[in-house]
């Protein structure tokens, strides 16, 4: 079985997340995308971070309808913050017979270089890009590595950033975040 997997504080998961996933399941290769929640970035602070089960929640409750999207929270049982090549090589060890694929956003591809162990990830995995507004500079010899494929999708000019400020200042987040996911965020007080 052939996996993608997408990386992301989810912090919330909003409509971008999910139309980059299911767009990466249905018109590519891959038989399925993974969620992988991360409850710390390494580059990221985490003063603006939910708790990492909340946004468990929130990827579960969005994702629940769609069989070609599934979510783990492998990430939780393992040394923080979290560092995708150890996650990769735990998955492959434990899902043997498992291809595992790297799902990323553009601006994600343009800081890769000072990602742990980056080159290991290029020897052995590949990566499928997604095109995004506002990203730095992606050097040149990455984007056109062998290993890299930027997938030709929609640009969605959406980000979690965008959505808690909205949520902060009591501004709609009307369709930038599925029902599901908005009860759960009005029910609980999320972000305000
Ligand atoms: N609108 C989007 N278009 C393309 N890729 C996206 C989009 N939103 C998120 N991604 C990608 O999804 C992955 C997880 O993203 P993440 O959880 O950091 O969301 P985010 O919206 O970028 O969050 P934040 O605004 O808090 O930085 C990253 O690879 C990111 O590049
Ligand atoms: O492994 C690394 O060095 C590394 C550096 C920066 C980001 N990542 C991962 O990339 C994913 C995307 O992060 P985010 O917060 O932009 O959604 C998340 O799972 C991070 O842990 C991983």
């Amino acid at each position: 079985m052939r996996v993608g997997l997408l990386f992301g504080s989810f912090n919330p998961i909003h409509i971008g997340h999910l139309i980059l996933a299911n767009y990466m399941a249905t018109n590519t290769t891959l038989d399925t995308v993974w969620l992988v929640v991360s409850p710390q970035n390494p580059f990221k602070p985490s003063n603006s971070l939910l708790h990492e089960f909340d946004r468990l929640h929130m990827v579960r409750l969005a994702i629940a309808d769609n069989a070609d999207l599934g979510v783990t929270d492998i990430e939780f049982r393992m040394p923080k913050p979290s560092y995708t090549i150890d996650t990769l090589t735990y998955l492959q060890e434990k899902y043997l017979k498992y291809q595992f694929s790297l799902i990323m956003g553009e601006d994600n591809l343009a800081t890769f270089h000072k990602w742990k162990n980056y080159e290991q990830i290029l020897d052995h995995y590949e990566i499928l890009v997604y095109p995004r507004s506002g990203s730095g500079k992606i050097t040149e010899s990455l984007k056109e590595h062998p290993k890299v494929t930027v997938v030709p999708a929609p640009l969605l000019d959406i980000s979690a950033t965008f959505i808690r400020k909205c949520l902060k200042e009591g501004k709609s987040t009307r369709y930038l975040l599925t029902e599901p996911v908005a009860e759960y965020v009005h029910a609980k007080k999320l972000y305000q």
